[in-house]
């Protein structure tokens, strides 16, 4: 065997296709709104203790730091949400496995989620 065989394992100079980059994205969103579920039900619990309770939630949500914390967890689970899809739509034979299918999809699926975002931080801001 060859031992100077042509390995490249450095990421950053490999030209991703876009449906690795939503593949990657899709795991990353996941992981930040496995992280949300934790932050929204301790506000929660917090505007649901007493009346002291919700106005130091709602003051909390007043701040820029905060809306922004909450502008990407609303980002975040909008990709997943696309990603999610159309990964089920795939799944179910909706959408055809093949490279250009598995491209268009990938694209659409980030340009709905930046649209969406984009609309989180109009009704935030
Ligand atoms: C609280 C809400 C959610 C959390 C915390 C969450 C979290 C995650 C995580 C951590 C993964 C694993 C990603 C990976 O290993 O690559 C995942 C995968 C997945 N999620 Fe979610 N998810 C949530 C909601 C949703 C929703 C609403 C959908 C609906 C569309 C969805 C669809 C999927 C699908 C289809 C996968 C599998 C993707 C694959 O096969 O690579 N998830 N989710």
């Amino acid at each position: 065997m060859k031992k100077q065989r042509p390995v490249n394992l450095d990421l950053r100079t490999i030209n991703q296709p876009v449906s690795a980059i939503a593949s990657i994205l899709h795991r990353i969103s996941g992981v930040i709104t496995f992280i949300a579920v934790g932050i929204l039900l301790w506000l929660l619990g917090m505007s649901l203790s007493s009346q002291e309770g919700f106005l130091q939630a709602s003051e909390i949500m007043t701040g820029f730091f905060a809306k922004f914390i909450l502008w990407g967890i609303l980002t975040a689970l909008a990709y997943h949400l696309c990603g999610g899809i159309r990964h089920v739509l795939m799944d179910f034979g909706f959408l055809e496995e093949n490279l250009a299918t598995g491209s268009a999809s990938a694209k659409v699926a980030i340009a709905i989620a930046v649209i969406l975002s984009i609309l989180a931080g109009v009704l935030l801001w």
